[in-house]
């Protein structure tokens, strides 16, 4: 839980010391009189400058720095905020922070706290909270791109739009209400009207429920690798991720759980899952269950390379792979494949990236998260509920549902556990 917002906050929001720079941030009603205090002077707003920064207490220097005052509202956070860029040396922190923490009604700031007060400052909504969260976190260069997209607000002017829709639309119904009211002919201009809008409204949210996953951005595209024995599988996974991550052997059976390596290709992240082969007189026990886990784990895969018979591929959509093409030939069904020799191996890291850019967010779009595709899905359900009716009474009520499914998308109607939970998930400074 974090504190009252007339506290003035402060913390290193750059990295780990020792830097050569260091960026202090403070926000809140006291940002500017903690500069004055420092520099014995505040700057023209949004300047750099070079000051002096002296400990109030006793005059002595602390460090020669850049310090920026920037007035809000119009800041990140949305209040009066400031920025001290300094000697990025641990004592040189230490010494700044403690006469920042000296001064009265100034602390230091909790996880999260600068995005939470934007987002209290209606400055971000939730979403583009979770898209900054995501772009701390981005590993991958697709990862980056689909989370600034959500950052910069590309899905929350989306979601702005259909609010203004729904309210049109809610005004509509209200005065087919008023009609109706008057016992009078209803309006059937009206009613078409709001038909017609609601339809188009139902075609722009549903197809944001194809929108791609944030959860398989982030976690990883799940390639499955699975066969007969010996077909070379774990042999291939150790020449796609680049490492002896799989035990390989000439002895049939050798895989028999389940190893998933993590690994980013491209600018892809990938999740390689090496199986054991499947047959069906396993050798013992062990690797019965082994091949148990080898199908299941087919189930749950995006993709599936396949090294096995053509005839005998698990799913239409595998991807056939004829391995060990120096040993065995190339006049079989599939993309030949060596990992010994790498041929074919720039081929099939070809067909994967063709494959797993299909379930990810392309060029400036965004992906969805679980929470964010569950209350698209529940508001398209409540303009279809909407589509159905013929009372506009209960027309005008499902609009309302749908407008309150807006609000929890956005935060405005999240809860203080939920936003604790979000926020915290951020590093101090942030
Ligand atoms: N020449 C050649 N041999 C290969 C190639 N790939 C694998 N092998 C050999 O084939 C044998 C089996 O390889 P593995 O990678 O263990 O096969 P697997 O499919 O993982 O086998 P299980 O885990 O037992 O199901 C080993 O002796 C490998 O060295 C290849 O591309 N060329
Ligand atoms: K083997
Ligand atoms: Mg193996």
């Amino acid at each position: 839980m974090t504190g009252p917002l007339q506290d003035t906050i402060f913390a290193l929001s750059s990295g780990p010391p020792p830097a050569g720079i260091a960026v202090l941030r403070i926000s809140g009603p006291q940002a500017g009189g903690a500069i004055r205090t420092l520099a014995n002077r505040l700057p023209p707003p949004r300047m750099a400058s070079l000051a002096l920064l002296r400990d109030p207490a006793d005059g002595a220097a602390l460090d020669r720095a850049l310090i920026l005052w920037l007035p809000g509202p119009g800041t990140v956070t949305g209040e009066d905020m400031a920025e001290i860029h300094c000697h990025g040396g641990r004592a040189v922190i230490a010494a700044l922070e403690g006469a920042l923490a000296a001064m009265p009604g100034l602390r230091r700031a909790d996880a999260g706290e600068f995005t939470r007060r934007a987002f209290e400052h209606g400055r971000m909504d939730l979403n583009a909270v979770e898209g900054l969260s995501d772009l701390l976190a981005a590993e991958t260069q697709n990862q980056r791109r689909a989370a600034l997209s959500m950052a910069e607000g590309h899905f929350s002017r989306r979601i702005d739009a259909w609010r203004e829709r729904l309210l049109a639309l809610s005004a509509m119904a209200e005065a087919a209400l008023d009609f109706s009211d008057e016992d009078d002919v209803p309006d059937a201009g009206i009613e078409n009207e709001i038909g017609t809008r609601l339809a188009g409204l139902a075609t722009d949210i549903g197809s944001m429920l194809a929108a791609p996953s944030a959860e398989r951005l982030r976690d990883g595209v799940r390639v499955i690798l699975a066969g007969p024995p010996n077909a070379g599988k774990s042999t291939l996974l150790n020449a796609l991720v680049g490492r002896d991550a799989a035990i390989v052997s000439a002895i049939a059976g050798t895989t028999r759980d389940r190893i998933e390596v993590p690994a980013a290709i491209n600018g892809i992240a990938y999740v390689f899952t090496d199986t054991a082969g499947l047959r069906d007189d396993a050798g013992d026990e062990i690797e019965a269950v082994g091949i148990d886990r080898a199908r299941t784990a087919m189930e749950a895969a995006d993709i599936i390379l396949w090294l096995g018979e053509a005839d005998a591929m698990p799913r239409t959509d595998a991807i056939l792979v004829a391995a060990q093409s120096d040993r065995l030939g190339r006049d079989r069904p599939g993309l030949p494949v060596s990992a010994h020799t790498g041929e074919g191996m720039s081929a099939l890291l070809a067909a994967l990236s063709e494959r797993a850019s299909a379930l990810l967010p392309r060029e400036g779009d965004y992906a969805l998260h679980r929470r964010q595709r569950i209350l698209v899905a529940q508001l398209s359900d409540h303009i279809k509920a909407a589509r159905e009716q013929y009372d506009v009474l209960f027309i005008a009520e499902e609009l309302r549902l749908a407008r309150s499914r807006l609000d929890e998308l956005t935060g405005q109607a999240s809860t203080e556990d939920m936003l604790d939970h979000l926020f915290s998930g951020f590093c101090i400074g942030k």
